[in-house]
Parts: C-alpha cells; structure tokens; sequence
C-alpha cells in the first residue's frame, strides 16, 4: 500500500469511528425519544385539566390540550428525525464519501480538503465538516471543475479560488479499495466500473459520477420552465431524480417531498426509479402518471381509453377503414392550433351555443335546456362567461325554491307521508320541534295541519337534493354536447387557428368529426380527445388547482402533447416545470413529426425558460450506441461513452419455429455470460402476447410476460412491447422481429430506436426474412454483424 493511500485508509478508520460514535449517540437519542412519547402519551391526560363548567373553563381545557399535543408532536418529529439521521448514518458505514477535492480559497491561507459523500458529518468538536453532503454548494466545484480556477455559489455570494487537485474513492465497508488522482473528467474509471456492472431491477442513484452536464440540471434553480434534451441513456431520469433530492436539501425548509410532482409514463416505471430517493437518504415524491390523473376527473363521464390502447391501435389496426382518420385525428388533437381552436371556441360561447341538460324530476322535465339557453344569454351582453354562469345558478336555485313549493301539494308527497315508517316519522316530528323551538320536556303539541306541512316540506326537499347538488357542482352543463358541437360543422372550420396552419388536415377533417362524434355518442372518449375535453371543461367551469405543488417534473415529456402541457401548467400554478424528454423516442402518434421541445417556450415566454442538451450516452456500450445512432437523422450528434462491448448481431431467420428456436438458445447464451435482465422486446403486446405463447410451456414458467398492467419488474428474462420498455434498461435486448415486416414503415423508426437503445452490454436482432430498411446504414457501414 502506498503512504498516500496507507494516509487515506488512517483517516477514513477515524471517520468510521465517528460514524459509530454517532451512530451509537443516535440510538441512544432515538430510544429515549421513543420512551418519551411512549410516556408521554400514558401519562397524557393527567396533565390535561378537563373542566367545561363555563367559557373560561372550557377556553382552558382547549389551551392545555393543545399545549400537551404540541409537546407530543415535538417529541414524535425528534424521533422522526433521529431514525432517519441514524439512517443515514448507517447507509455510510458502507460508503461514507466518494470524492474529495483540494481548494484554495481566494483570500484563505490554507487549502481545504473537501471530503464529499451521501450526507454530511461533523468531527465531535461540531466545528469542521469530516464529509460534505453533495448537494452542499462547495460541492458543486467536484462535479464541475478540472483543476484550475474554479467557483461556486453560495447564499452570500460567489466563491472563488483554485481546485488544486481532484479524487475519487472507491470504498467497501470501510476499507478504501482504490483511489484516482481525477484530472479532466471525473474519473471515467469509476464511472466505467458503474455502467460497466448489471443491470438491476431497481434504477441507481448516479451521486458519485454525476457529470458536468447533467450538474447543471440537478441544480438549475433560475427559470421556471428547464427543458431537458437528450439522448437515449444519457442520464435524464437519472438527473431528475437527482435534482429531487438537491431541492429537497436546498430548500429543506420550505419544501417537502411531497410538494413535488414526477410525471411518469406508467406504474411500472414508477416502481423502477422508486428506489432511488430512499438511497440518498430522501423521501419519495409523489408519483403520477397523467392517465391516473384522466381517469380520476373524467371516468364517471366515459370509458375514457387509454394512452397505450390508442398505441395498440396505432401499431396493429392498419386495416380498421377508418385508421388513415384516426391517425389525422390524433394530430390534429395534439397540435397548438386545435388549442388555440378550443380557446376560441370557448369565446364564442360568451354569445352563444352553450349547451346544458335538463333539470328532471320525478320523470318530469322542470326546466328545459332551452329555458337555461335563454336565460344564459339574456341581459347584460357584456358579462363574461363566469357572471352567466353564476347568475344562471342563483336563477336555478330560485326556481328549484319555486317548483319546490308547488310539488309539496302534489299527491305524491302525500302519499309519501302515508307511507313513513314509525322510525322516520318520529324522526321528522322530532325535527320539526326543534325547529319550531319545543324541547322533549314541552307540553306544547304541532297541530295536524302544520305537521303534515312540515312533513311535505321535508319529503320535498330531500327528494330534490340531488337535483340541488347537481346545481352546486354545475353539473347541469351538457360537457359532452359542447365538445362535440365542436366537431358538428362548421364550428372546427370556421374556428381562426386551424385556417392558418393544419391546412392538409382540412381534407380529413369531415372523418375526424365523423368518427369523433360517433365515439362520443357511444360514450367514449379516445385518448386524443381525453384532455382537450378537459381543458375546455375548465376553461368554461374553472380550472381545478393544486396551489401547494412547487415542482412538477415531467419524464419522458415527447409523449405530452402541448395541450396536455398546458393542462399541467394551469393545474399547478405554483409550481417551477422541469421537463425531460428525447424527439427520437417518441413513439405516439400525436408527436411524429416534432423534432424538439421548442413549441415549449409559449407556456411561460423565453425569458422564463432554458433549455440544456445532454449528448452523451451512458446506458449503452460503444458499440451500440454506434448502431443506435445510425438509426436516427442527426444521430451523430449522440457521443457513445467509452464502454467496451461486442457489436450488435442480426441474425435473419426462414420463419418463426426458427425464431424461437434461436431465442431459447440465445437467452441461455446471454445468461451464461452473465446477463441477469434480459429483455425479449416485441413491437405491439399483441405480438409480446403471442411470442410468450409460441415460445412455449417450458418458457412460460421462466419467462414474464409485461402488459400495461405490470407493477414491476423483477430480473430475469421477460416479454415486453417495445413502448412499456421505455424509460428501463436490460443487460440485454433481443429484438423480437427486426424484419421489414414489422419494421417497415417510417413512422415506427422511433419505436425501433426506443426498443434498441434499452440494451446496456448485448443487443442481438432476429428478422423473420428481410430485415428492416432501417438498419440499412448500420450493416453497410459495418456497425453490426449479421448472420444467416
Ligand atoms: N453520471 C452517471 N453516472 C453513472 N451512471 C449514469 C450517469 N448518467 C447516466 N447513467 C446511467 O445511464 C443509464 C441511463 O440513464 P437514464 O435512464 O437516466 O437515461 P435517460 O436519458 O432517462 O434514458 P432514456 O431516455 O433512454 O430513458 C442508467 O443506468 C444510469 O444509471
């Protein structure tokens, strides 16, 4: 062992002793914490004294309990806070830093060894830092510096001064296994041991190699909108979740995990990047994904489709007649103009063309739609949307008081009270003394004619209650009918935004109406229809808020259409937007022609928004990268990290016995050779659902098949369309069917390069006969090896 080395290992033992030591102090804390509340919470209402003789008394009692709550809660949040140190602490001792720098201070006259790792550690004087957390400002200038001038930002300004020298550690339980003297990048040694080891089934945190680039996402912290665009495996998941956990130390005292928002693709995502906050000592934010959100606000409404149906529909109804109108359908709902057409359709509806339900009861239309109509529109010509709609409202209600009275005579109501039970009837009558202010002692009778009054009254109005409701919750609107008078011609024709773009939607716009309509009618709503219904819903109802949102990050962000942007923009008004998205990887119908996230920049103005590029990709090793680029236009652009592997196989096979044949083998091959997730990616779940099939009973016992209903996936071998697979990663892929058959058609080269890019060490191609055009470039420039 070398005497620099021998040094390190000397102070690394007494920080392992400090750790503990502190650990041992934490638990002693947190057992007496524990025993405090245990205490505390017998011997709670000796303390407390309990007297409601009179106000005084009573204001008393009030102020004594809240006193012995706050002292409970005071010792419940110390305890919270002593497990979740220990905690901490305790993850250390298997790794407590990973990198240190030598800094000068401009105007300092001794340089500082900074020690950076997971959290942070005071020597037992509490007067200098053994480890700094990463997120601490000092510790930026490891992430971003090469020796040289180097500064970070503080609270109270910037520092400056030299990095002297850069390090990075490799510890294991407490022993130093190896150290580099780092000098350009951070040490890509290290970062080739990390993506070098399997795959897991849980994402990593990337803390001890983030990079420069990927630095300035974690903790951008100027606009309101930063727009993340990157390449495949170039670490944008990884770098949003990270950023969580920064903002989460940063803002430590305002903010909480749970006033953060990730927007993920599906549940089973959801689960692989849960790991990752619970690793740096964070909690986990909330996780939705928007179909959870549609399905919440809208399923009482329709069956609302989902996004992966519309993707099914997409990838393996090419013969439906009505496919060439449904794909125009679906750009034309995602496009900017079709938002500017529901605002202006909107306008429109302060003059006319509002649509409502009528109010019916007992069978019986009270108010007829036409009557609303006309009432809505009458008067004050100047009133906005939201004054009709209250005066509406009052005028509703005070008919409902009307038609309310004269029902109370109908024989309905009589007989009604005939048929009350002796239990609901005492409980009417009690109802009514309390009302007329006769107590259960009075003598004092109701007569029988205003008994059975009050009587009438009560049926009445409980049975008019959900009529009542349904004028609180405005709910006498007709949504439906609104929205699709918007594809009832001429309104979409006429509506400004569509006349000056979309003009080559025009021809197919008489079958989008038509198949609109008629999906509507059946109660339905296509996933392309789902938000911008919603939109226009809260735009002429109000939009629904959550105020106490400060974060809203949005992966996979290519496959959010700008209205859906829009939407989340409104829903969380408080809230700073962090999107993260790759064009090559968008796989949904709406975003085919979109190239870049540039259209963004309307929801909060330029001033307010940034955009950083993430160019190189980690995932994958060189070689594949190398294939996957040459898939896409612009591909060259993307920078392979140095990672040696073997270069990508396609193997052309006569027909599908073939196929499984080969899989069997290769699947055991890859296995041998260490691949603990191997990932069979299938273009649409029907065919991952026949392949499962064919591939045969044996298989089906080893083999998981994943569908958009899985909730996690474990290592081994599974099925998987291609568009589930998005967002993970798998030691290795195997391409299903890379023939020209299935990959044939321009618009699924997204889809081919998404299911390719999830491959970090091997990536083998069957094709059934030809293979896709796609690869043409790939094998005539020799980036994969093709076999017969
Ligand atoms: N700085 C880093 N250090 C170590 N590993 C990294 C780093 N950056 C990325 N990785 C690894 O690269 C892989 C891809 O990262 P991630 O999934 O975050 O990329 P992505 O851009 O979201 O990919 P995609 O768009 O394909 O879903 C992960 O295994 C991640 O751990």
């Amino acid at each position: 062992m070398n005497q620099e080395l021998q040094r390190e290992q000397e102070r690394l033992d007494c920080v392992m002793e400090v750790l503990a030591e502190s650990i041992g102090e934490l638990e002693e804390d947190a057992s007496r914490h524990r025993n405090e509340v245990v205490e505390f919470r017998k011997h709670f209402w000796e303390d407390v004294t309990v007297n409601l003789d009179n106000f005084d008394d009573f204001l008393e009692t009030v102020i004594s309990l809240r006193q012995q709550a706050e002292v409970l809660s005071l010792s419940q949040s110390s305890h919270r806070q002593a497990s979740k140190r220990r905690a901490a602490l305790l993850r250390m001792q298997e790794n407590p830093y990973f990198g240190r720098i030598d800094f000068a201070e401009e105007g300092e006259p001794e340089m500082e060894q900074v020690y950076i790792g997971v959290s942070s550690l005071m020597d037992p004087s509490g007067e200098r830092f053994l480890i700094y957390d990463w997120r601490a400002p000092i510790s930026s200038v490891y992430y971003d510096y090469a020796p040289g001038p180097a500064e970070y930002s503080t609270p109270g300004g910037m520092i400056h001064g030299e990095l002297k020298r850069k390090w990075q550690y490799l510890i294991r339980r407490g022993r130093i296994e190896s150290m580099f003297d780092t000098s350009l990048t951070i040490g890509d040694e290290v970062l080739q041991e990390v993506l070098g080891q399997t795959a897991n089934s849980q994402m990593r945190s990337i803390v001890a190699t983030i990079q420069q680039e990927q630095n300035r996402i974690i903790r951008h912290d100027r606009a309101r909108l930063l727009i993340v665009q990157g390449a495949a495996g170039s670490g944008k998941t990884s770098a949003a979740l990270q950023r969580i956990a920064y903002l989460l130390y940063k803002y430590r005292e305002r903010i909480t995990a749970d006033q953060i928002v990730l927007f993920s693709p599906n549940v089973m995502f959801q689960t692989y990047v849960s790991g990752v906050l619970p690793e740096l000592g964070e909690e986990n934010m909330q996780q939705v994904t928007f179909q959870e959100y549609l399905d919440h606000r809208l399923s009482g409404l329709f069956k609302v489709e989902d996004a992966y149906a519309q993707l099914e529909y997409l990838l393996t109804a090419n013969d439906n007649p009505d496919y060439p109108a449904r794909m125009a359908a679906i750009r034309l709902k995602a496009s900017v103009s079709f938002l500017e057409a529901i605002q202006a359709y909107r306008s429109t509806l302060e003059q006319s063309g509002m649509r409502f339900l009528p109010l019916q009861f007992r069978g019986e239309t009270l108010i007829t739609a036409e009557e609303m109509t006309e009432q809505f529109y009458s008067g004050d010509e100047t009133l906005r949307l939201s004054g009709r709609i209250e005066r509406l409202t009052t005028w509703l209600n005070e008919r409902i008081g009307e038609i309310e009275k004269l029902e109370r005579r109908k024989p309905w109501v009589q007989d009604a009270i005939e048929l009350l039970s002796n239990e609901q009837y005492e409980r009417a009558y009690e109802q009514i003394r309390k009302k007329h202010g006769l107590t259960e002692d009075s003598d004092e009778e109701i007569e029988g004619e205003r008994l059975s009054r009050e009587l009438a009254r009560i049926i009445v109005r409980k049975k008019m209650k959900p009529l009542r409701e349904m004028i609180r919750e405005l709910r006498f609107f007709d949504l439906t009918g609104i929205y699709k008078q918007l594809f009832e011609m001429p309104m979409l024709h006429t509506s400004s935004g569509l006349e000056a773009e979309e003009a080559e939607l025009r021809e197919d716009l008489v079958d989008i109406c038509r198949i609109t309509i008629r999906n509507l009618d059946e109660g339905k709503l296509f996933y392309e229809d789902a938000t911008p219904f919603l939109l226009l819903h809260e735009l002429i109802l109000g939009f629904q808020t959550n105020v106490s949102i400060r974060h809203v990050l949005i992966d996979e962000a290519q496959d959010y259409s700008p209205l859906q942007f829009e939407f989340i923009k409104r829903l969380f008004p408080a809230a700073k937007l962090t999107v993260l998205g790759d064009f090559h990887q968008a796989i949904f119908a709406h975003a085919a022609s979109i190239a870049d996230f540039q259209e963004l920049t309307r929801l909060y103005g330029p001033e307010a928004t940034e955009t950083i590029l993430l160019r190189r990709s980690y995932r994958s090793t060189r070689p594949i990268v190398e294939f996957t680029r040459s898939l896409i236009p612009g591909g060259e652009n993307i920078e392979p990290f140095e990672r040696k592997g073997e270069k990508p196989t396609l193997t052309q096979v006569a027909d599908l016995s073939e196929l499984h044949r080969l899989i069997e083998h290769k699947v055991a091959d890859l296995k041998a050779r260490g691949a603990d997730t191997i990932a069979i990616v299938c273009r649409s779940a029907a065919e991952s659902a026949a392949a499962y099939e064919a591939l045969g009973e044996e298989r089906i016992r080893e083999f998981k098949l994943v569908t958009r209903d899985s909730i996690e996936y474990k290592q081994g071998v599974v099925v998987i369309p291609a568009y589930l697979a998005k967002g993970i990663e798998f030691d290795a892929v195997i391409i299903y069917d890379a023939s020209a058959r299935s990959y044939g058609e321009e618009s699924l080269r997204r889809l081919f390069y998404t299911a390719c890019t999830r491959a970090m060490h091997h990536l083998q191609l069957f094709s059934v006969g030809r293979a896709s055009p796609f690869m043409g470039t790939a094998i005539s420039k020799g980036l994969m090896k093709v076999e017969d």
